[in-house]
C-alpha cells in the first residue's frame, strides 16, 4: 500500500488541507510534527505562543484519532528526523505545505531538500492558500486571493489510516520543550475552537465589529489570530463563513463583513511580501531608514516595555501585552498606538519593538508583526507622507479608543479614581510616572527626520536600487539578548530555499510589479484572475521560487 508522510508545520488542521487529503487518497498516512529546537528557541519565540501551539497539536491529534489516525511526534532537526522517518517507515515520501514565514524555515527546507536529494528520497511541496511562487502585481494578487477564497474547500478525509507500528514520542509539555509558563491565559485552541469564535462573530459581533474594532474594552474582533497563525483553521474557511453574512439586509453587518475580509486578505498579503523579500524579517524595506541610524536607549526601552511611560493608554497596552499576550484586547489600533510610541516618539529601531511583541504575542506572526511595525514607524513608504502615522498618545487616543477609560483602568488600577477626561495626561501624582517625553516636540523631530530621509527618493523612477538586500548575516535580530538556538544562522551554508528575489538582476517589468506591493499608486492594469504562469521575456530573470 502507498504510504505518505504528511509534515505539519503551521497548518495544524485536518480540514481544507491539501497535503493530508492527497496523502489519504493515496493510502496510508504518517502525520508528523517535529519539535525543532531552532524554532522553539528562536529569539522571537514566546512561551505563551508555544503553549498555544501545544494545545493546537493536542486538538489535531484528537481530530486525527476521530478519523482512525493519530499524530506522530518526533523531536530534533527535521533535516535528520524526516529522512530517518522515511527510511524507518518505508514511506514513499513527504507531503508538506511550503512555509515562508521566516528565514530560518527557508534555510531548513533548503537543507532538507538537499538531504533528501542525496538519498534519492522524495518530497512534494504544496502551495498554501492565497500565495504564489510568481512575482505578480498586487492587483493580480487580489484576484488570486479572491479566486482561492471562493474555490471549494479541500475535503476532509473520512478515514486516516496510520500504520500501527510507527512509534510516536508523547506530546511534550511546555517545560519539556524548555519553556516556562508566563502566566498568560491560553485561548481555547484547535479547529473547533476557531469555528466557535467564528460563530460568535457571526451571531454576536457582526453588527458592531466595523465600528468597535478599535475599542479594546468592546472585544468586538474575532479573536482568531492565534488560530490563523498556526493554521488551526484555513483562511478560506473563515472567508466562506464570513460570506454567509452576505444574505443579511443589515448595512452594519455588511460593513463588518467587508472589513473582516479585507483584514484576512491583508494578513496573507504581508506573508506574500515576505515571500518576495525575506530580508524584511531583518531590515526595513529601504536601506536609508536603517543606514541613517536609529536611536536606542535601554532605560527608555524598559519604561516602554514595562508600562512606565506616563502615558496611560500606552502603559495599559504595555501591561496588557505582557499579562495576556495581546489576545482579544490588544486590537490593531492599540498595537499601532503602542508601537508608534517606541519607533516614532522615542525614535527607537522598530526591530526592538517587533522583537518584544513577538516574545509576548500569542498570535505573533513574523510577516504581519514586522511589516506592521515597519508601517507604523513610517518606513515602508519612501515618498508618501500619508504613511507618517504618528499617534497622539494623549487624550485624543483615550477619546478615540477608550472613551470610558475601561481598558486603561483595568490595567492601571492606580488611575481608577480619575475621570476619563483626565486619562490622557494625568496631573503628577504619587504612584504613577510623569511623561517620559514631550509629545509635540518628539513628533516634530520624527516628522523632520522622515522628511529628510525621504528627500532622496523625490523624483526617482526606480526605487529598486534603494531596497534593502538580504544581509550577509542571517542572525536573527536580538539574538544576543536572550538564551537562543541560532547556530543555523552561523553556518557558512546560506543557501536559501526558495531563493530571494535577485534585486540586482530584476527585469523592469518585474521591478514595476514589485513596486505595486509597496507603493499604492503604481499604474499597473489589473488582469483577470489567472493562475497561468506569465511567459517570461527572453533574458529576464526567471522567478522560479520552487
Ligand atoms: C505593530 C503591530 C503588530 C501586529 N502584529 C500582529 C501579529 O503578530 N499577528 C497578527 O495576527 N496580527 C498582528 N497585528 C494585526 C492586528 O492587530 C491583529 O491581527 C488583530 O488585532 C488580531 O485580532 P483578531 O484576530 O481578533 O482580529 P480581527 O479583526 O478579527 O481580524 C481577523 C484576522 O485578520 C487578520 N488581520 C486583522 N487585522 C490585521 C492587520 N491590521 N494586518 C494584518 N492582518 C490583520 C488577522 O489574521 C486576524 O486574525 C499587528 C498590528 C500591529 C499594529
Amino acid at each position: 500500500m502507498n504510504r505518505t508522510i504528511v509534515w505539519f508545520r503551521r497548518d495544524l488542521r485536518i480540514a481544507d488541507h491539501a497535503p493530508l487529503y492527497r496523502a489519504a487518497l493515496r493510502g496510508e498516512v504518517i502525520p508528523v510534527f517535529v519539535f525543532d529546537r531552532a524554532l522553539l528557541h528562536h529569539p522571537e519565540t514566546g512561551s505563551a505562543r508555544v503553549a498555544f501551539m501545544l494545545e493546537c497539536l493536542r486538538s489535531l491529534d484528537q481530530d486525527l484519532r476521530d478519523r482512525g489516525g493519530r499524530l506522530i511526534v518526533r523531536s530534533g532537526d527535521p533535516v535528520d528526523v524526516l529522512p530517518q522517518l522515511i527510511r524507518e517507515t518505508q514511506a514513499d515520501g513527504i507531503y508538506a505545505h511550503v512555509d515562508f514565514e521566516r528565514i530560518y524555515g527557508r534555510v531548513r527546507d533548503a537543507r532538507l531538500n538537499n538531504a533528501l536529494a542525496q538519498e534519492n528520497l522524495k518530497i512534494r511541496w504544496f502551495e498554501p492558500l492565497a500565495t504564489t511562487d510568481e512575482l505578480i502585481p498586487y492587483p493580480d494578487y487580489r484576484d488570486l486571493w479572491y479566486a482561492d477564497m471562493n474555490a471549494a474547500m479541500v475535503p476532509t478525509p473520512g478515514h486516516i489510516h496510520v500504520p500501527t507500528n510507527v512509534i510516536s514520542e508523547p506530546l511534550p509539555t511546555l517545560t519539556d520543550v524548555g519553556h516556562l509558563p508566563d502566566a498568560k491565559q491560553i485561548p481555547p485552541a484547535g479547529t473547533q475552537a476557531a469555528r466557535n469564535f467564528l460563530q460568535e462573530f457571526l451571531h454576536e459581533k457582526a453588527d458592531r465589529y466595523y465600528w468597535q474594532l478599535s475599542y479594546p474594552s468592546a472585544e468586538a474582533t474575532t479573536g482568531l489570530s492565534p488560530h490563523l497563525k498556526f493554521g488551526a483553521i484555513s483562511v478560506r474557511e473563515c472567508y466562506q463563513m464570513a460570506q454567509q453574512l452576505k444574505a443579511s439586509p443589515d448595512i452594519r453587518v455588511q460593513r463588518s463583513r467587508k472589513q473582516l475580509i479585507a483584514r484576512l486578505r491583508w494578513g496573507n498579503g504581508f506573508a506574500q511580501r515576505f515571500r518576495y523579500l525575506p530580508q524584511l524579517e531583518l531590515r526595513s524595506l529601504y536601506n536609508i531608514f536603517d543606514d541613517d541610524g536609529w536611536a536606542f536607549d535601554e532605560t527608555l526601552y524598559r519604561a516602554w516595555q514595562q508600562g512606565e511611560t506616563g502615558f496611560p493608554i500606552v502603559d495599559a497596552a504595555a501591561r496588557c501585552l505582557q499579562a495576556t499576550g495581546g489576545w482579544k484586547e490588544l486590537n490593531f489600533r492599540i498595537r499601532a498606538l503602542y508601537s508608534s510610541f517606541l519607533s516614532n516618539l522615542l525614535g527607537m529601531d522598530w526591530r526592538y519593538g517587533a522583537l518584544h511583541f513577538m516574545r509576548h504575542l500569542i498570535d505573533g506572526d513574523c510577516p504581519i508583526d514586522h511589516y506592521q511595525w515597519a508601517m507604523q514607524s513610517g518606513v515602508t513608504h519612501c515618498v508618501d507622507k500619508t504613511w507618517t502615522r504618528i499617534y497622539n498618545p494623549g487624550q485624543v487616543a483615550v477619546d478615540r479608543c477608550d472613551p470610558d477609560g475601561i481598558f486603561i483602568k483595568r490595567w492601571l488600577p492606580e488611575l481608577k479614581h480619575l475621570p476619563s477626561a483626565s486619562l490622557g495626561s494625568p496631573l503628577p501624582m504619587k504612584g504613577y510616572p510623569t511623561p517620559i517625553l514631550d509629545y509635540k516636540q518628539a513628533r516634530k523631530q520624527r516628522v523632520q527626520q522622515l522628511e529628510q530621509q525621504r528627500q532622496q527618493f523625490l523624483g526617482l523612477e526606480n526605487v529598486v536600487p534603494h531596497l534593502s538586500r538580504l544581509p550577509a548575516s542571517l542572525l536573527p535580530f536580538g539574538a544576543e539578548r536572550f538564551d537562543t538556538e541560532v547556530s543555523w544562522a552561523t553556518t557558512s551554508d546560506h543557501s536559501l530555499f526558495p531563493p530571494p528575489l535577485d534585486l540586482d538582476a530584476i527585469a523592469p517589468y518585474q521591478a514595476q510589479a514589485l513596486r505595486t506591493w509597496f507603493v499604492a499608486h503604481v499604474d499597473v492594469k489589473p488582469r483577470k484572475a489567472s493562475r497561468r504562469k506569465p511567459q517570461p521575456e527572453p533574458g529576464d530573470l526567471q522567478l522560479s521560487l520552487l
